[in-house]
């Protein structure tokens, strides 16, 4: 049994808490029944020890598999994760989405990938990630009465993403305390027609409006500052032919968007300036959550 779940972009700008989109990176999980319990991991956080015993994916396998069999029962773990931690790029909403995707499956449930969404948002409130996370492709969402509702949009292969990321993690929780406590109206509806116009371009696909679009004022100035650096990536990406470019969730990654045949330049360019960060051009993905059994 194999579960794997992408890597995601949130906010995208101005859609604080409400747009995101998968890109192709994926996290993935193996495991079966065992005497005893036990976690390897592959690739990122292969060394990190806090991971080794009860990390936020057994705690909540853990959670789901005891509430929906009564039972206790050891499994063996093994995760090949591709998604850098705490750089923005949805990392903890892969884990939480295939922790639970997997306890129902370890416990013979069959479950819609949307019910799987809704148990998400106990674990993170904003449905930004996790939409996407789950359904792939570009997502508005929101959340009432604790359920998710939301609208996707399938991304074309002549789109690639090409993202930077730091050498510096940032916590969400912590970018969070950053944000102001309340926005000016001004500033409330430049968000708000901005997001609109976000949403309205993914759906037509018109992707030269993004630039304009895509500009923001509730969050992204005050957490570039953490890491001044991400002003020039923004910069650099935009005169080198990014249709978008900004802050990836909570940052430290920055997310662009760009026509397949410019993002290899592009890639150039900010590997060039930036020897420090990773810079990877990747696919989007439409798949989300992929449960192989
Ligand atoms: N592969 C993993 N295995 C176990 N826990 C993980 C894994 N990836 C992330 N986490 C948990 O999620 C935390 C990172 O969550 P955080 O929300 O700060 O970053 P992110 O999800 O990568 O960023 P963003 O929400 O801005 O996209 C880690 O500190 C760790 O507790
Ligand atoms: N919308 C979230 C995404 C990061 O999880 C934020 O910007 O804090």
């Amino acid at each position: 049994m194999t579960i794997s779940v992408p890597a995601t972009s949130a906010n995208l700008g101005p859609g604080f808490d409400s747009l995101g989109l998968a890109v192709d990176l994926r996290n993935e999980v193996e495991f079966h029944p065992s005497k005893f319990f036990s976690v390897s991991i592959k690739g990122e956080g292969e060394n990190n020890p806090r991971l080794k015993g009860n990390n936020l994916f057994v705690s909540i396998f853990n959670d789901h598999y005891n509430r929906l069999t009564q039972k206790k029962q050891n499994f063996k773990f093994t995760f090949y994760n591709q998604i850098p931690m705490s750089r923005g790029l949805g990392s903890s909403s892969a884990v939480i989405v295939s922790a639970i995707a997997s306890a129902h499956e370890a416990a013979g449930i069959r479950v819609s990938k949307r019910r799987i969404l809704n148990h998400a948002l106990f674990y993170e409130s904003h449905p930004d990630n996790i939409t996407p996370a789950v359904m792939g492709g570009f997502n508005a969402a929101t959340v009432e009465k604790n359920k998710v509702f939301s609208q996707r949009k399938h991304l074309p292969t002549y789109l690639k993403a090409i993202v930077t990321i730091p050498n510096k993690p940032i916590n969400t929780l912590k970018a969070r305390t950053l944000l102001p406590k309340s926005y000016s109206k001004e500033n409330a509806i430049y968000n708000l027609s901005h997001t609109a116009l976000t949403v309205g371009a993914f759906f037509n696909e018109d992707w030269e409006m993004l630039k304009l679009a895509a500009q923001d004022r509730f969050h992204q100035k005050a957490r570039m500052k953490v890491l001044p650096e991400l002003f020039s990536v923004q910069k650099l990406a935009y005169e080198s032919g990014a249709l978008m470019s900004t802050l990836s969730g909570s940052g430290s990654t920055f997310f662009s968007m760009a026509y397949d045949e410019d993002s290899a330049m592009i890639a150039n360019k900010l590997k060039q300036k930036f020897p420090d960060f990773i810079v990877k051009t990747l696919d989007f993905d439409n798949n989300g959550l992929v449960i192989e059994r």
